[in-house]
């Protein structure tokens, strides 16, 4: 099929490359024309393992091309909107401008009886408010189908996802026809679209456009919650000497409940989890559901408050103020595998340290020119070694490999006081305390210990 993807940011280039993978024809368009560079000559503007390898493939087949200009997309049989929805300057609700214009800027391009269906995160009713841009084509077809892929292993979950979720018009009873069951309209379309996937057993799950909406923003209010969750109780431990970490593990064992997302530490940041709730409780506000409202507001406050737990303990283990400390950030990206640091937590937790006057100098595997450009208030340092040279107090705030696997003693030759506050609760603290090292984390009082000495010092 053709097939063109709006927008080829961290969704959309994983859309368009993968799309091509699978033997479809896809053209991507963004107004970025550094981007649209970068990915035509093969190429990802980020980090994002896999993608390269399938960016070079879908040049080499000539199935994947990329352009500035919209009217290159005017032979594809279903366009799929991948813009930002950001979170508003001035509210908490998702900022649809760029949907609105890309919307508008494909208008004049789109074929005959053309499928246009949008991948972005959405507030519910952005659909409808689309048709209204719509308006005057009634032969295009208009579906949602929401992305649930996580940046570190976007190609893997683009290839096999979890689930496909179709919103469309009149929603299921619409979909099928009534008497051969046949799939009709957008749900055809987006059938051919994916067609290695539901071969492959790939669950597909077709239904209106306002469930299509909250299902998205439901299932990352739900990761976001269960993040916060394990955070509070975290924090429970703390004051009750217990360790989160093995709370965390025995509670995952149960199936019902589950181990993902619920690693306690510094929680959770990114372009998405963070907008989302945040725009999810404008939602509720604005339908007067306060349950959804209130819970929304307690996630994010409880999310925020790691960071300033973090600041703190950084403090107390510089006996009460960290102004003038040469304090080593480990992390500048907001998870492992991503060079991206919208809204890192470890960022965050750098320049509140840096505002309190402490020296930091932060290093990341991957993420050091994204972050050098926008937090000059910042040292970085893209060696490891050279970041925790004389280093008073060492912070792991994102836990790549590297620095999971960190030799203590290696690490212990290079700072100036072995105290290490490991925000995401990741090494082996006994290990760390053989070579000498002051070990903190979020919710493991029971295993740290020497805070007062580490204080003292
Ligand atoms: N990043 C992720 O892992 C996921 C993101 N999403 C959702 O996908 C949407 C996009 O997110 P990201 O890719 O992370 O954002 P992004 O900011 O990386 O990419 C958005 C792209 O759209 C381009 N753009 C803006 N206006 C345009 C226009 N009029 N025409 C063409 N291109 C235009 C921008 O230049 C940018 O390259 C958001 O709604 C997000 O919530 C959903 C699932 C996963
Ligand atoms: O809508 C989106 O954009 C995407 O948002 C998240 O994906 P992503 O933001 O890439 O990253 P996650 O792996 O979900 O991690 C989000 C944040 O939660 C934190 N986290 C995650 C798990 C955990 O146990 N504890 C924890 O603090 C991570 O460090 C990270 O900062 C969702 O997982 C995706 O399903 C969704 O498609």
């Amino acid at each position: 099929m053709k097939i063109s993807v709006i927008g080829c940011g961290y969704l959309g280039a994983v859309h368009a490359a993968t799309l091509a993978s699978m033997g479809h024809t896809v053209v991507g368009v963004d107004v970025d024309p550094g981007k649209v560079q970068h990915l035509a000559g093969g190429v990802a503007p980020f980090h994002e393992p896999g993608l390269d390898e399938l960016l070079r493939d879908g040049r080499a087949s000539g199935r994947l091309r990329f352009s500035t200009n919209p009217a290159d997309a005017r032979d594809a049989q279903v366009h799929f909107l991948c813009v930002g929805t950001p979170q508003g300057k001035t509210s908490d609700a998702a900022d649809l401008t760029y949907l609105v214009s890309a919307t508008q800027a494909l208008l004049p391009h789109l074929a005959a009886g053309a499928v246009v269906v949008g991948k972005s995160t959405v507030p519910v009713g952005t659909v409808e408010m689309l048709r209204g841009e719509l308006a005057t084509r009634p032969d295009v077809l208009l579906g949602w189908n929401p992305e649930f892929l996580r940046q570190g292993t976007a190609v893997k979950d683009s290839l096999v996802p979890d689930r496909l979720v179709y919103g469309v018009e009149g929603g299921r009873p619409a979909a099928f026809h009534p008497a051969t069951g046949a799939a009709l309209g957008v749900t055809a379309a987006l059938d051919a679209v994916y067609g290695p996937l539901l071969a492959a057993g790939i669950p597909r799950l077709v239904c209106s456009f306002a469930t299509a909406e909250l299902i998205k923003s439901a299932a990352n209010a739900y990761l976001a919650t269960k993040v916060s969750f394990i955070n509070a109780v975290a924090g429970l431990c703390d004051a009750a000497g217990a360790d989160v970490t093995e709370l965390s593990e025995a509670m995952g064992l149960d199936p019902r409940i589950g181990s993902r997302y619920l690693h306690a530490g510094l929680g959770f940041g990114g372009g998405c989890l963070p907008k989302d709730i945040r725009s999810f409780r404008a939602q509720a506000a604005t339908l007067g559901i306060s349950a959804v409202e209130d819970w929304m507001g307690l996630v994010d406050a409880v999310n925020v408050g790691q960071r300033m737990r973090t600041v703190g303990l950084a403090a107390q283990l510089c006996g009460g103020s960290v102004a003038g400390r040469a304090v080593t950030v480990l992390g500048a990206a907001f998870k492992p595998d991503t060079d991206d640091i919208r809204d890192s937590p470890a960022l965050d937790v750098a320049d509140r340290l840096a505002a309190a006057g402490a020296h930091v100098t932060v290093t990341d595997p991957k993420a050091v020119n994204n972050a050098w450009l926008r937090h000059p208030g910042l040292r970085f340092e893209s060696s490891t070694q050279k970041a925790l040279q004389d280093a008073e107090l060492v912070l792991l705030l994102t836990e790549w490999d590297e620095y999971r696997h960190l030799c203590p003693a290696t690490a212990g030759q290079l700072v100036r006081r072995r105290v290490v506050l490991d925000a995401r609760n990741v090494l082996d603290a006994a290990a760390w305390q053989e070579e000498g090292w002051v070990v903190r984390g979020l919710g493991t009082a029971a295993t740290s210990g020497g805070l007062t000495a580490a204080a003292a010092r």
